[in-house]
């Protein structure tokens, strides 16, 4: 379904932070890319999604290069982005940002009806606090609104970048739960996580990136060999 090919990038010019990734995530599965803070998990989805051009190298989606198109090309295509921090507005109620992200949809008043009671169905907690301020949210109730905005738009593929984070233990398996949710949904993921026992509990595949290089891409199996020994080299305990 996803196919990067040698993907260069970075913040500035002459300063490459991924240094020609390539990694495949096939329709259907959850596909974890995880390494070291800093190793540019974050600016690879951020690239994949269009908020960074890339320096040399190629996006395919579906067959299709979507290497330059922007985010909200990519939307159209079938892609989401949950990113770490942004995509909900903390000054709006929850059903305000439900709202926003349907703003192309805005005419059609039963669509929008339809959508919001989907999303309140999914996460009865959201409905109880519509009226609430989403600042005001606890932290995972923000991950909650941040996939139901990401979900409106019924994408095919949703770019997951570390979801976990700063969330409770419960809230985490919470959004473990939804990640394999929407797996049995039929939605393709790509994951980053810093939780890697987690991470690869849920994954199909998973990557190893480090200095911007791919070093190792494997499936669970494969975990438990090669994988298991590199993630010990960093320090990390599975
Ligand atoms: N907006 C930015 N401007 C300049 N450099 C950045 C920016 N964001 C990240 N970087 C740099 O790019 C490199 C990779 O960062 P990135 O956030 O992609 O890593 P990561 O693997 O996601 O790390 P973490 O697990 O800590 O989130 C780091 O050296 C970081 O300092």
């Amino acid at each position: 379904m996803l196919r990067v090919e040698n993907l260069s990038s970075g913040y500035h010019k002459d300063i490459n932070v991924l240094n020609g990734v390539s990694l495949e995530v096939k329709k259907g599965t959850i596909t974890s890319v995880l390494g070291p803070n800093g190793s540019g998990k974050s600016t690879l989805l951020k690239t994949i999604y269009g908020y960074l051009k890339p320096f040399s190298g190629r996006v395919i989606y579906n067959g299709e290069d979507v290497t330059n198109l922007p985010p909200h090309e990519k939307i159209k295509k079938g892609i989401a982005y949950i990113s770490q921090e942004h995509g909900i507005f903390h000054s709006l109620t929850v059903e305000e940002n439900l709202k926003a992200g349907m703003w192309i949809y805005r005419k059609n008043k039963e669509l929008v009806k339809e959508k919001l009671k989907a999303v309140y169905d999914r996460f009865p907690i959201l409905k109880e606090k519509r009226n609430v301020k989403a600042g005001f949210l606890s932290g995972g109730q923000q991950k909650l609104l941040q996939f139901s905005v990401a979900l409106l738009s019924n994408p095919e593929l949703i770019l997951v970048d570390e979801p976990t984070a700063g969330l409770s233990p419960i809230a985490s398996e919470e959004v473990y739960e939804i990640l394999k949710e929407l797996k049995r949904e039929g939605k393709t993921i790509l994951l980053v996580e810093q939780n890697l026992r987690k991470a690869i509990e849920v994954s199909d595949f998973a990557y190893v990136l480090e200095l911007g290089k791919i070093r190792y891409g494997g499936d669970r199996e494969d975990f438990e060999r090669g994988l298991k020994r590199i993630l010990s080299v960093w320090g990390f305990e599975l």
